[in-house]
């Protein structure tokens, strides 16, 4: 029996009791009180066509309706339930043809950084990683997802529910409120847990104005904000609403942000995540840090102990150097460093 003689041979309640989900539709539409005993078709004999018609019901079309809400919900479980336990980057070749003999692999709840000079690979990596690579990019690295190789199906399947990329130039189109936008996300994301969802939205607001410098509104336009508040946005963002299980950042360091914290947030999140920097902060506060050069991975260091000590001192210095970022910028003399 198909979905749609199952809704035309069956009572409400039955329907209801094969797929619970349909008792959200009907609170959704307002039809909440209709007897349970009776079928779709002889419940809607007692209401008004017009009403019906405002909720989308027409010339018997209830099985379509219910079948397409199904297949809405569906899609929004599933792309809650994509799960990453592991990430292996086996190695390509580098710049100079030269094979990486290499394999990485990266848990969830780790936080990674790739370091390297300037020009060696490091954005490429984080975009092998991005596309889900199959020996077909430049590097002829390949991306495996919890041991799986990807064929093309579920690449395409995979697109955008995996993997969340803050890159180093963001803006937005959009002329809404900080409110509305971080709302609409939520919305597609969390769908019908309203409640959930202010809390949610209250978080996310609250840790992005922890990690920028410069404090924002609710009631700000998203195009009003500064390149460091739309970078602290996105990534209480991405910790707080986005379900995507892994982060990509390239290159957080000239966001003006907490970078520290941001990181700190990003691994609470059970993500993993993948940085390119530059900062020996953010590169001593990763778990593992991937060297590249000649656009090779040449090496994997684990932080060693010894380094984590270091990372106090590191900040002290970089808070320094901040401090005195600042203080130009507010037109005064630099004539000590205390
Ligand atoms: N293994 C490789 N094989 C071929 N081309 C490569 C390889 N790795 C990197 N490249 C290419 O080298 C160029 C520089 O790489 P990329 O932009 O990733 O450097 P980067 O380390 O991110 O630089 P920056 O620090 O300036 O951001 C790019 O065109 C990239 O596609």
């Amino acid at each position: 029996m198909d979905f749609k003689e199952f809704v035309e041979t069956h009572t409400i309640g039955e329907i209801k009791k094969a797929y619970p989900q349909i008792k959200d539709y009907l609170d959704n539409t307002g039809l909440w009180n209709l007897p349970d005993n009776l079928t779709f078709a002889k419940a809607f004999e007692d209401i008004d066509e017009e009403d019906l018609w405002q909720v989308g019901i027409r010339d018997g079309n209830i099985a379509d309706e219910l079948k397409k809400y199904l297949s809405a919900m569906q899609n929004l479980e599933n792309k809650d339930e994509v799960k990453v336990h592991k990430l292996t980057i086996n190695g390509g070749k580098n710049k100079l043809g030269e094979a990486e003999n290499i394999q990485v692999e990266i848990f969830s709840g780790q936080v990674i950084s790739i370091v390297g000079p300037t020009g060696s690979g490091k954005s490429r990596l984080l975009a092998d990683i991005e596309c889900l690579a199959q020996e077909d990019t430049p590097t002829k690295r390949q991306i495996l997802i919890d041991d799986r190789i990807l064929d093309d199906e579920a690449r395409f399947n995979l697109e955008g529910k995996l993997v969340a990329q803050l890159s180093q130039n963001m803006n937005f189109i959009m002329d809404i409120t900080v409110e509305d936008f971080l709302t609409m996300h939520a919305k597609v994301r969390l769908g019908k847990e309203i409640e959930n969802e202010k809390a949610i939205i209250t978080k996310c607001f609250s840790m992005a104005n922890e990690l920028a410098g410069e404090k924002f509104t609710l009631d700000t336009k998203v195009t009003q904000l500064s390149g460091g508040q739309s970078r602290a946005l996105m990534i209480a963002d991405v910790a707080c609403i986005s379900s995507s299980p892994i982060v990509l950042i390239d290159e957080i360091e000239n966001a003006g942000i907490d970078r520290q914290k941001a990181i700190k947030c990003l691994a609470k999140s059970e993500k993993i995540v993948i940085m390119s920097t530059h900062d020996p902060l953010l590169a001593l506060n990763a778990d593992k840090r991937i060297v590249i050069k000649n656009g090779g991975i040449s090496k994997i260091i684990e932080t060693t102990a010894k380094e984590k000590a270091c990372i106090e001192k590191i900040r002290q210095l970089d808070e320094t150097l901040l401090n005195i970022r600042s203080r130009l910028r507010l037109g005064d003399l630099i004539e000590n460093i205390n």
